[in-house]
């Protein structure tokens, strides 16, 4: 009797977009702002193409923009030597609902999930490949991660309204990471997480988060300065900044 072949299992990264960008100021939601006159969106969709291993590209869309970020992304098509395919389906109300959906909307080959923050739309592709690597290495979850500058404080929350918090802690620094994305899962184990966890409602800031709370192992690999998050105006700043850099001196 012939063999069987089973067919390659395949990487996929979702890409939470469907954001307000509240932090940054009123305006269109954050993902579909420029950077350097490219859309943030675009930045991070090519930062997950560029690592040649991701074969399928989810953006999860502000809930009523789907088809703006569609008609944006055939504008912007990815360079001709990328082959990998991006669909596009409507965000939750929060981040953990956005990303909920877009792993809904992954076929079942794919063994792989990235999940990767439009908002950090300057990654670099060595950090992108090291996560990918660790969790095709056997890892069931996997973080980029940096040292803390500053010291941190565990507070109180202030009684009654405008008062002054009370340190309650102060952590030991060293033993800190600043966590970034993408983060990298086997696909059975972020699918459990969202699931069970998910169920919850208790809310996770991020999928590693979500895998923690399962009692799964997660690990850090060097997280990348250039990863950082566009949260607020200033690092908008930044981002043109570091972006007309790279256009300098890489032609990007
Ligand atoms: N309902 C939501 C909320 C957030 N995100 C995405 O999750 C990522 C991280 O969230 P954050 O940087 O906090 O984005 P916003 O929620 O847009 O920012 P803000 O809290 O300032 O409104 C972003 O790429 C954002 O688009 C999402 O897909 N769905
Ligand atoms: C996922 C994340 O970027 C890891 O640092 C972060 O938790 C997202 O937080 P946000 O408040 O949704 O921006």
């Amino acid at each position: 009797m012939a063999e069987k072949t089973r067919p390659p299992a395949r990487t996929a990264a979702v890409i939470p977009a469907a954001g307000l960008g509240t932090r940054l100021g009123p305006g269109t939601p954050k993902a579909l702002r420029p950077l350097g006159g490219t859309p943030i969106l675009v930045h991070a969709v090519r930062a997950m193409a560029l690592a040649r291993a991701v074969d399928l590209v989810v953006v999860v869309a502000p809930h009523d923009g789907v088809a703006e970020v569609r008609r944006l992304l055939d504008a912007h098509p990815l360079p001709a030597y990328d082959v990998t395919e991006v669909l596009v389906v409507p965000g939750g109300e929060n981040r953990q609902e956005s990303v909920g959906r877009g792993l809904a909307a992954l076929p079942t080959d794919v063994d792989v999930v990235l999940v990767h923050d439009a908002a950090r739309p300057l990654v670099p592709l060595d950090t992108v490949a090291a996560v990918i690597a660790a969790v095709r290495a056997g890892a069931a979850a996997v973080v980029p991660g940096m040292p803390l500058a500053d010291t941190v404080k565990e507070v109180e929350p202030a009684a009654g309204s405008g008062g002054p918090e009370t340190v309650t802690g102060t952590p030991e620094r060293g033993r800190l990471r600043a966590v970034q994305t993408p983060q990298g899962f086997d696909r059975a184990v972020l699918d459990e997480a969202h699931r069970r966890i998910g169920l919850e409602g208790e809310g996770a800031t991020d999928d590693a988060g979500m895998v923690e709370r399962l009692g799964r192992p997660v690990l850090i690999v060097p997280g990348h300065e250039e990863a950082f998050k566009i949260t607020r105006p200033l690092d908008l700043v930044l981002a043109e900044a570091v972006l007309a850099r790279r256009r300098a001196t890489d032609g990007f």
